[in-house]
């Protein structure tokens, strides 16, 4: 188990313009959709992170071949629509809900039975916002009873498959939450269903399944935050993908808020996705008096881009809530760090859905301010959080497998009065896997023990 040892940056800032790692739900969607289209496909702007590479893993596993062609690019020979086989083993998902929740969907929708599992943070992860959908059309899929939550199941989850005079049919569904892993889903069942699915969410999820698969040809329409598919007269066919994936907004938002919190510090993350169902971040900054600038870069693979600027501007507190949450569900860890920072009480809600991602992220993210000294609140659906001046308390942080507990800690560690343990932190190669040394080479000082 590694564990990172922060030292404080003391009078020095970050300074520097750096490149982010490839967005993590693009990268997941480019190898499932290649995977199902014919021929063969090239996703560039690859970084490997350890969740892409468990949705690549359980590709694999199915008969599909993924060869690394280059440092960051990779070939996926598309078995079509109809082209995958059994697996040869359980699928282990690792850490990835994204993984589980998307294969599910394809998975569910196959002549052969399979098997889904992950670690042990995603076997306690809540599985019947897709399981039941997609029973509703017909799948049989069955979970473990949840440990804590009713009527909920978790993974192991065990899909049968569809005997020769049994499909998925249609399905008109209206998700209680906004949620795109859900709403990927269902859609990537909808490929195979024999008529059309309708989704509906209360607010608008990322939207990179959509952006892609209308690209691909597939019949898919958007009204709001409704979205249909409806495969009759589409001959089931995808063409292969050329596709570059756009830094990932999650994974800059570390340092776009470092650039913050440390007074006199200048940075650029480049090439980073803006689409706007990302960027609730962005607004976030800007609302609480953030120094950011978005210098546009035109569109990458139908996403667009931009160089993001970040420099130190006193910070006030923020109310954060509503549809923005959703649009910033990833990134709520680390506005608690900026809001750590503002003058006043920042307060979030509507976020209940950080309690059922990697850990509790309400929970964590309130024992983690306290040992830095920040006063701090957890609410059901969200957190109050006080601004603190003056040097934080030296911390001892336990990211319970959370990567994104891991980065903000860390993030943190750097305003400590002496220096930070975050333990626990090979869980950061999840979305991350180049983030020390990026903040090494931005002025941090970090030791890896
Ligand atoms: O679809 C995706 O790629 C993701 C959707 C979000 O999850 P939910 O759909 O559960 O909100 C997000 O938290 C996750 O990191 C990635
Ligand atoms: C919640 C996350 O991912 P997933 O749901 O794919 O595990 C995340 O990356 O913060």
């Amino acid at each position: 188990m590694t564990d990172l040892t922060i030292h404080p940056i003391g009078e020095r800032a970050l300074t520097g313009s750096v490149p982010v790692p490839s967005d993590k739900s693009i990268g997941h969607r480019a190898l499932l959709f290649s995977a199902l289209c014919n021929g063969k496909s090239r996703v560039s702007g690859f970084s490997f992170s350890a969740d892409n590479v468990s949705t690549a893993d359980a590709l694999r596993a199915m008969g599909v071949r993924i060869e690394t062609t280059g440092k960051s690019e990779l070939t996926v020979e598309g078995v079509g629509l109809h082209g995958l086989r059994a697996p040869d083993k359980v699928l282990d998902c690792g850490n990835s809900g994204t993984t589980m929740r998307l294969i599910t969907g394809i998975l569910a929708a196959q002549p052969f039975a399979s098997k889904l599992v992950g670690d042990h943070s995603l076997m306690k992860r809540p599985m019947m916002r897709i399981v039941g959908p997609l029973r509703a059309r017909g799948a049989r899929i069955e979970g473990a009873p949840h440990p804590t939550r009713a009527n909920d199941i978790t993974a192991p989850l065990e899909i049968a498959g569809l005997r020769e005079d049994e499909y998925l049919g249609p399905l008109e569904y209206e998700s209680p939450v906004s949620s795109a892993q859900i709403k990927s889903a269902i859609l990537l069942s909808g490929l195979f269903a024999h008529g059309a699915t309708h989704f509906k969410e209360p607010s608008l999820s990322r939207d990179h399944t959509e952006r892609l698969l209308s690209a691909l040809g597939v019949p898919l329409r958007t009204v709001g935050t409704m979205v249909e598919l409806d495969p009759a007269g589409w001959g089931g066919q995808m063409p292969a993908l050329d596709i570059e994936i756009v830094g990932d907004i999650s994974a800059a938002a570390f340092l776009l808020v470092a650039a913050q919190i440390v007074p006199g510090s200048r940075v650029v993350t480049r090439a980073v996705g803006t689409n706007p169902t990302r960027t609730g971040l962005l607004e976030i900054l800007r609302d609480m008096g953030a120094g950011i600038s978005v210098e546009a870069q035109g569109e990458r693979a139908g996403e667009p881009i931009a160089d993001i600027h970040a420099w130190t501007q006193p910070l006030r507190a923020g109310s954060i809530g509503g549809e923005t949450v959703a649009r910033a569900i990833d990134e709520i860890p680390i506005a608690c760090a900026l809001a750590a920072r503002a003058s006043g009480t920042t307060t979030i809600r509507d976020a209940e859905e950080l309690r059922v991602k990697e850990s509790d992220r309400i929970a964590t993210m309130a024992t983690v301010l306290r040992a830095f000294g920040v006063r701090c609140e957890e609410l059901p659906d969200g957190l109050t959080i006080e601004g603190k001046e003056g040097p934080l308390e030296p911390a001892d942080i336990d990211s319970r497998g959370d990567h994104r507990i891991a980065m903000t800690a860390t993030v943190l560690g750097l305003l400590g009065r002496a220096p930070t343990k975050v333990r626990d932190v090979d869980c950061i190669s999840t979305s991350f896997p180049r983030f020390v040394g990026t903040l090494r080479g931005l002025g941090a000082t970090l030791d890896v023990t």
